[in-house]
């Protein structure tokens, strides 16, 4: 499992309207520390590797039981997370591999599981975002690679790239990634873990 993260200090800006400059930071490291937490308790996930340059998040996630990996030369989303899957099938080279994103705060290791389960059905495959939008898992079997178009709609294009999605239902959780304040009201509805619990904790959040 390669999980990505920018450095703190540049994270969540859409969460501005939720969360002060000064608590955006530790809001991020919550949701990936509740993330990368849930992921190494998946019975389907043999090692959990982060990609990051930010050195709390890389203390903080690696005492969870994550491996670090410094972020790759060339810059942007998916470069990290291609050159964190080439790191992963260092060691096993025809392992199974899957990017997740790291603001999955309500993240459940038994659901990951059914994710990661379905996905091995295929070459490449991924799951969309709650928003139906975006993406939160791409996953590629041994024989395939991940080839990641993380960003802005991605989700059409990881289907027009060939990858099969996802159509499951009761995985709620792997769905969830918290990007705005009604993102994190829908994500604190699903229950979230210990870290984003105690960190968004006397947060105002606006809206119904
Ligand atoms: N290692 C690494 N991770 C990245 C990079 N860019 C984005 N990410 C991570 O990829 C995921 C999605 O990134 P973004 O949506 O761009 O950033 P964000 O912090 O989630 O939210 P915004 O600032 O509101 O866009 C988050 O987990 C980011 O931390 C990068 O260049 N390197
Ligand atoms: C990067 C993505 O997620 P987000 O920007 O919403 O965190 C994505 O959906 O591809």
């Amino acid at each position: 499992m390669v999980i990505p993260l920018k450095p703190l200090s540049r994270a969540k800006s859409r969460l501005s309207d939720t969360a002060a400059d000064g608590v955006r930071p530790g809001l991020a490291l919550a949701f990936a520390q509740d993330t990368v937490a849930a992921a190494v308790s998946c019975t389907a996930v043999a090692d959990v590797v982060v990609v990051t340059d930010d050195e709390l998040a890389a203390r903080e996630l690696a005492a969870l039981g994550a491996r670090i990996v410094p972020d790759a030369p060339g810059s942007g989303l998916n470069a990290a997370l291609a050159h964190g899957a080439a790191v992963v099938r260092e060691k096993r080279p025809r392992t199974p591999v899957a990017a997740l994103n790291a603001d999955l705060p309500a993240l459940r290791p038994a659901e990951l599981a059914v994710v990661l389960g379905a996905a091995a059905e295929f070459s490449r495959a991924f799951l969309a975002d709650a928003a139906q939008l975006g993406t939160t898992l791409l996953a590629a079997g041994p024989d395939g690679e991940l080839r990641p178009e993380f960003g802005v709609d991605s989700r059409s294009r990881h289907r027009t790239s060939g990858a099969r999605e996802l159509e499951l239902a009761g995985v709620d959780s792997v769905r969830q990634d918290v990007d705005t304040g009604d993102d994190l009201r829908a994500a604190l509805a699903l229950g979230v873990g210990p870290y984003t619990a105690a960190t968004s904790a006397g947060l105002l959040i606006p809206g119904p």
